[in-house]
């Protein structure tokens, strides 16, 4: 009880399934990479809870009160509510947790540590997930408290839901079974009802409709490239204007998400069976699709730096897309295995992307697979 404990979570990239996975049920392939938050729990100096981060310049000082935490020191008020919006929610739900349960709550120091930005611009590897995941796990440890895999993914969700029920929760999936998944998502509106109906406990080990997780095999066929635009784009904010569009439950948003399945049942059929070809032309079709979802509603996912990055890729002689919400962050290219990966990246440098050496996450060393395709798929 009380031990130090350090955990990290790794970042992630979408290869296909972007904004079809936001609805329950409907699946996105996620990869994680070989880059990590690492959180280290520890008993702190001075306030019930400290929060030091990276992101800021001192420790953050919080103290629990009725309604949650709050800041020991009024001019970190807004810190509370931004940088430290993800770590706080994962104290919070874990207090809660621990209440529910009848354990005490306890002091806790949460230091984070991470590889996601680069010179303080976030790259778009899901950081927010992977600092939600690793510090559940350091929490967990730091109270002795024992999580399976799926337990971890439960919790940082219902943490996650807490600051924002918009995103998948891909990112909390990618961080937790740190591999290549095929995910669908869980109702994350009703997961947000149920937790304020029903609390953590209840909520943890009720049926989540809609959530699936299938660990898929990293390709030897191609090679998978992300490159990085140097613009940091906000997913919040596309998911709120996706909403604000009205295009949600319209025909043509029905039409995408039967479109966005096919592709990524596509892919991970073609990861299953390691097969170029259909590896290339799943992207090459998600890359049409979301140019298309882009032409009808605005958001704004393609630049003319994805655009480059994307022209580039296929000059190279493999295929490329935006990945993520767009609007800048990352793209992702595959190339054959015959394909110049020299070639691809100086046809990026010239044009201003800046290839990421990052390689899909290696396998942790004991991974208990997902319990969720077996016992709560709803398809
Ligand atoms: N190093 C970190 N320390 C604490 N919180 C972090 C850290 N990195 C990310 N976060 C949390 O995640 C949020 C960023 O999430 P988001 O904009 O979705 O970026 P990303 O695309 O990398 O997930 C931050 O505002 C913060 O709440
Ligand atoms: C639009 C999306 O389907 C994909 C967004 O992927 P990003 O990689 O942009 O997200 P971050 O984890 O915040 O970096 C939204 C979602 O799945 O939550």
């Amino acid at each position: 009880m009380n031990a130090p404990a350090t955990a990290r979570a790794p970042g992630k990239l979408l290869l296909v399934g972007e904004y079809a996975v936001l609805e329950p049920g409907r699946p996105a392939v996620v990869m994680a990479v070989d880059r990590y938050v690492t959180v280290t729990a520890t008993p702190p100096e001075h306030a019930e809870v400290e929060l030091v981060t990276d992101l800021l310049d001192h420790p953050v000082g919080l103290r629990r009160g009725p309604r949650g935490l709050a800041v020991c020191d009024g001019r970190d008020a807004g810190h509370l509510a931004g940088a430290l919006v993800h770590l706080a929610a994962v104290v919070d739900t874990v207090d809660r947790l621990c209440t529910e349960s009848g354990l005490g709550r306890v002091p806790v120091r949460l230091t984070v540590r991470s590889e996601l930005h680069r010179h303080g611009v976030k790259v778009g590897l899901g950081s927010s997930g992977a600092v939600t995941v690793a510090a559940v796990r350091a929490l967990g440890g730091h109270l002795g408290i024992p999580l399976a895999g799926e337990e971890q993914f439960r919790l940082a969700m219902l943490a996650s839901v807490t600051v924002d029920a918009g995103p998948s929760g891909a990112d909390l999936a990618a961080a937790t079974w740190q591999s290549l998944l095929l995910y669908r998502s869980p109702d994350r509106d009703a997961l947000l009802g149920r937790l304020r109906a029903h609390g953590v406990l209840e909520t943890l080990g009720a049926p989540w409709p809609g959530l699936s997780v299938r660990l898929l095999p990293v390709p030897a066929a191609v090679s998978v490239h992300p490159g990085w635009t140097g613009q940091a784009a906000s997913t919040g904010a596309r998911i709120g204007l996706l909403r604000r569009t009205g295009w949600r439950g319209s025909d043509d948003h029905r039409r995408f998400l039967l479109h966005s399945e096919r592709i990524t049942t596509a892919m991970a059929g073609a990861l299953l069976r390691d097969e170029a070809p259909a590896l290339l032309a799943a992207v090459h079709d998600a890359r049409r699709l979301l140019g298309e979802l882009d032409r009808r509603t605005g958001l704004g996912i393609s630049t003319p730096l994805l655009t480059a990055l994307c022209r580039a890729a296929q000059e190279a002689g493999g295929e490329a897309k935006p990945s993520g919400a767009g609007g800048g962050d990352c793209g992702i290219a595959l190339l054959p295995a015959d394909a110049s990966v020299d070639g691809l990246h100086r046809r990026w440098t010239e044009a201003g992307i800046v290839p990421l050496p990052l390689r899909p996450c290696p396998p942790p060393t004991t991974r208990r697979a997902p319990r969720t395709p077996a016992r709560r798929t709803i398809r």
